[in-house]
């Protein structure tokens, strides 16, 4: 049902609520004819997809990462390591869509945008304990040892090779997705599976709700990367970036810098939260409520 309201551009169109639509003030891409927004969303996406426009980025990515994770590390006081995130991630789309690595352009544009999706970025990390931890860094140290001498840099190829490390990202993205929910509008009145909805209605589409079906994925509840081994998900099942038209043209380069991240994270750091118990919320996402204050920690100095 969520695919077919996402696939149908007829009968529904972009239903953000007003505060929403406000903060996001991208005329182009909300406000426009069907036909507008393809022609600005080609302009939009050209740069961010397929593997050769990923590439071009690969190097400042790390570079980002590195710096970033060495800054974190020389902290003396805990972090809120959820808000440092997000800033790793605006400096990434800073240098990709703007092409600067300036500090104070960086700064400037990521205050109203930390203003904005204030929480908003809180993907769950894995650290030093979970579960998951061993068999993350285990991969990684690999991907090392299969490594020339001659090659310094992390390869797309290498990224590929990160199995166990997709499977953890997807489960994530399954299970604490950051877009809790996308929101149409109906253009006209339109029966989907027996329901009426009427003209100028709002549809929200939980895609929470097909994530945690038991009936796609059993014991929906638990938290286990392995249910992505030689599994793919059926078409409308699996939908952390939406769907149809609007399918979230940032996908792959959302998980290239998770992975990128996560690769030097697993290989040379570790993390200490200061309150480990701390209460998850789950609304609007999934979220510890001290946004994971931590400390981080560089292995070899540890
Ligand atoms: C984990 C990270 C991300 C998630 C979960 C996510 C999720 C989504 C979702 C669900 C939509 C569809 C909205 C709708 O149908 O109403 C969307 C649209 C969009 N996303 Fe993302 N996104 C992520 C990262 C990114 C990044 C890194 C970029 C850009 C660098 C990006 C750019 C966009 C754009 C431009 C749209 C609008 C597309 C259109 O209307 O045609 N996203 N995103």
């Amino acid at each position: 049902m969520c695919r077919r309201v996402l696939l149908d551009d007829v009968n529904f169109k972009l239903g953000y609520p007003k505060s929403i639509k406000e903060l996001a003030k991208c005329r182009p891409m909300i406000d426009v004819s069907n036909s507008e927004h393809r022609h600005f969303r080609r302009l939009i996406t050209a740069p961010i997809v397929g593997h050769k426009a990923l590439e071009v980025y690969l190097e400042r990515l790390e570079d980002i990462v590195i710096n970033s994770l060495e800054e974190l590390s020389s902290m003396k006081h805990p972090i809120e390591l959820l808000k440092e995130m997000k800033k790793v991630s605006f400096k990434s789309i800073v240098h990709v869509f703007m092409g600067s690595s300036n500090e104070n352009i960086i700064k400037h544009i990521g205050s109203s945008f930390t203003d904005i999706y204030n929480g908003m970025f809180s993907i769950p990390l894995n650290a030093p304990g979970f579960t998951f931890h061993k068999a993350l860094k285990a991969e990684q140290e690999e991907i090392l040892r299969k490594r020339p001498a001659s090659q310094k840099r992390l390869s797309l190829n290498e990224v590929k090779q990160m199995v166990y490390l997709s499977h953890v990202i997807n489960e994530v993205l399954r299970c604490a997705n950051i877009a809790f929910s996308t929101f149409r509008e109906a253009t006209s009145d339109i029966n989907i599976n027996g329901y009426l909805i009427p003209k100028g209605w709002r549809v929200l589409i939980w895609a929470r709700a097909i994530h945690m079906d038991s009936l796609y994925y059993p014991n929906a509840e638990e938290f286990n990367p392995s249910r992505w081994d030689d599994f793919s998900a059926k078409a409308g099942t699996f939908l952390p970036f939406g769907g149809g038209s609007r399918l979230c043209p940032g996908g792959d380069l959302a998980k290239l810098e998770t992975s990128v991240f996560l690769h030097y994270f697993l290989l040379n750091y570790r993390l200490e939260r200061i309150n480990p118990e701390c209460h998850v919320t789950s609304l609007p996402v999934s979220k510890p409520i001290d946004n994971c204050l931590a400390k981080v920690i560089k292995e070899s100095c540890a």
